[in-house]
């Protein structure tokens, strides 16, 4: 199957079956709004980054250290087991059941329409555009697509649901029974091996709450932009039992999603929050049934997932272990800390009095359309890792770091610098671009990784670097590949190449065949003898560091004194002219002038 970018898949509009109206938000619209607009005050944009440091720091502080994640997936004589709850926003330009738009930062209450505050007498209506997205979601986890769905009211009462119900599926959701499968490179536990396969008992469409933005005192104020926009909530099987393993589905669900474009918020940006149902069981009785399930609303990143669940298993442990009985409850948590708080019990569980919404009729999903959505999905992540490890020859860890960083922008950055090779080896007629993926991923993910980075579009200033989703970053692909071509071809030197990005990057060159004409930064190899009259100089002085020669030479030291060659080697590299110095070249002349020297021939 062909790799199709999200951005076109955000463009696709099913052969015009689809109003332009309705259509899903492209992505450059999506990156506009996000570099433009101002973070709202109750869910300001952390990166996950600052996130975790901040985590970090946090654990610190209280003096409390984090064991190590290999010590603490298993408690013996215990097996955990965790089913998860994933709700996601979905990426539509329309809410659920209006015509009002969705929008990430828009003035607070301006898209909003009768039925989305509950007037009387408004009515919902369903928005089927909403749907596409939702479908690539459940083909993407593999999910049987129902011919019929329904929709329910699930009853409450509280601020942020103006009906007094939020409509969701409960009885007959949209899909049911898929699987997602986890590998040792997507970061579970050891213990669960090389792979493991997590079921999708459903998943279904729902509305999102307003949201609340608290005011000093008493006060809150509502933003209803956020009430009534489309979510999915996928739910898993209790088939997970490793702490790692939970935050690993997370995260491997977020990147699932986002490649299908049907979320584009990840969890860091408040797009994706997740439930943790955590129970225990002793392993020496055999077939006992699973412990009593405990649920842990509201996690926001990868990290929560599996702290809380280590609190949560450790507590319900303990518990047991002292005679005591684990009872169903919500518990909630908080980043940085170190146990679960009890929010209510069983018996302050709500009684939600489910039942059909009499207003909306069925969900009729034709097969036409779920066969459409299958055939133009594209390349999923897991098919996209194994072609980069195939046909590029990159390792699954360089592989998975090109996918997971900066949101999808850098395996696009990575591609269109393929792309500019191309073109340049088209000019230039020789080798195959495949030749040269290696090196553009090590210099993509390495020595990129090297320069300084904005935490967010909006933060970034001058000399710092950001990748947006389409992979358009201060360098631009061209010229690294441009960079790439004359080191691969031996005609720059790799300190050269280094100093030509860095120089992009501050805006310093634009060209870089004419910086290097220019400049004179070609490579023109100095001679044998140009050499060896740099090594000569390099070695006066160095008498103690001869010795070591002398020795090894003697057979009085066993070990070939490599270090102190590259040493030598350094202080050869530094006193000469870089840009037309092989560190390999250097290093071999060094040898056969030392070698010279221990022999007295020099
Ligand atoms: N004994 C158990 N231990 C751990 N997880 C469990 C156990 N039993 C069920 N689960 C998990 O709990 C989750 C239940 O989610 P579901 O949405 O069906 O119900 P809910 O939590 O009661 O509803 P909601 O929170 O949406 O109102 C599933 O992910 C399931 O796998
Ligand atoms: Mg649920
Ligand atoms: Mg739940």
């Amino acid at each position: 199957m062909v790799r199709v970018p999200s951005a076109v898949l955000s463009k696709y509009l099913l052969q015009g079956q689809i109003s332009r109206r309705g259509c899903l938000y492209a992505a450059h619209q999506l990156r506009d709004v996000q570099v433009t607009g101002q973070p709202t005050p109750e869910a300001p944009i952390i990166p996950l980054r600052k996130k975790l440091k901040e985590q970090a720091k946090a654990l610190k502080v209280s003096g409390k250290k984090k064991k190590a994640k290999a010590d603490n997936q298993t408690v013996p004589g215990w097996e955990l087991t965790v089913g998860i709850e994933i709700h996601a926003q979905l990426n539509t330009a329309r809410k659920l059941f209006s015509g009002a738009t969705t929008s990430f930062n828009d003035e607070p209450n301006s898209n909003v329409e009768f039925f989305d505050i509950a007037l009387p007498g408004s009515q919902p209506i369903f928005q089927k555009e909403t749907l596409i997205p939702a479908l690539r979601a459940a083909l993407a986890l593999n999910c049987n697509i129902q011919k019929v769905s329904r929709f329910d009211r699930k009853h409450y009462f509280h601020w942020d649901q103006p009906s007094g119900y939020q409509i969701t599926q409960y009885y007959e959701p949209f899909a049911k029974d898929g699987h997602i499968t986890l590998y040792a490179r997507d970061g579970i536990a050891p213990e669960d091996g090389e792979s493991v396969t997590v079921g999708i008992k459903q998943v279904q469409m729902e509305q999102d709450t307003a949201k609340t933005i608290a005011q000093a005192g008493e006060e809150q104020w509502l933003d209803f932009n956020r009430v009534g926009v489309p979510l999915i909530e996928i739910i898993t099987n209790p088939d997970i039992h490793h702490p790692a393993t939970a935050a690993a589905l997370v995260r491997k669900i977020q990147v699932l999603l986002s490649s299908v474009d049907a979320c584009v918020l990840g969890m860091e940006a408040g797009g994706l929050r997740a439930d943790v149902n955590v129970s225990v069981r002793r392993t020496d009785g055999d077939s006992q049934p699973l412990g009593t399930r405990t649920e842990i609303k509201n996690l926001s990143s990868f990290k929560s997932v599996e702290d809380a669940i280590i609190a949560e298993r450790d507590r319900q442990i303990a518990l047991l272990e002292e005679g005591g009985v684990v009872a169903g409850e919500t518990r909630g948590w908080s980043v940085g800390s170190t146990e679960t708080r009890r929010l209510r019990g069983k018996e302050g569980e709500v009684d939600y009095r489910y039942m059909p919404d009499p207003d909306l009729g069925p969900v009729v999903i034709g097969d036409d359309l779920v066969q459409h959505l299958k055939a133009t999905m594209g390349l999923l992540p897991d098919a996209e890792v194994e072609e980069l490890m195939l046909s590029y020859g990159l390792s699954s860890k360089d592989a998975m770091s090109l996918m997971l960083l900066d949101n999808g922008g850098r395996i696009e950055y990575f591609y269109n610098v393929l792309d500019a090779l191309e073109t340049r080896l088209g000019d230039a007629g020789s080798a195959s671009q495949a030749e040269y993926a290696g090196l553009a991923a090590n210099w993509c993910l390495h020595e990129m990784g090297k320069l300084p980075a904005a935490p967010t579009p909006e933060l970034a200033v001058d000399g710092e670097l950001y990748f947006a989703p389409t992979g358009e970053c201060a360098i631009p692909a061209a010229a690294l590949a441009d960079i790439l071509f004359f080191l691969q071809q031996r005609r720059i030197t790799a300190k050269v190449a280094k100093d030509l990005l860095w120089a992009v990057l501050r805006g310093d060159v634009i060209n870089i065949e004419e910086t290097l004409n220019g400049a004179n930064l070609w490579f023109k190899e100095l001679s044998e003898e140009q050499y060896a009259e740099l090594a000569k100089q390099a070695l006066q002085g160095e008498e103690k560091v001869l010795k070591d020669f002398q020795k090894w030479k003697a057979g009085q030291s066993k070990a070939y004194p490599q270090g102190k060659l590259m040493f030598l080697v350094g202080k050869m590299v530094r006193a000469g002219p870089e840009e037309r110095m092989d560190p390999k070249s250097a290093e071999n002349v060094m040898k056969a002038v030392m070698e010279k020297q221990i022999t007295g021939e020099a």
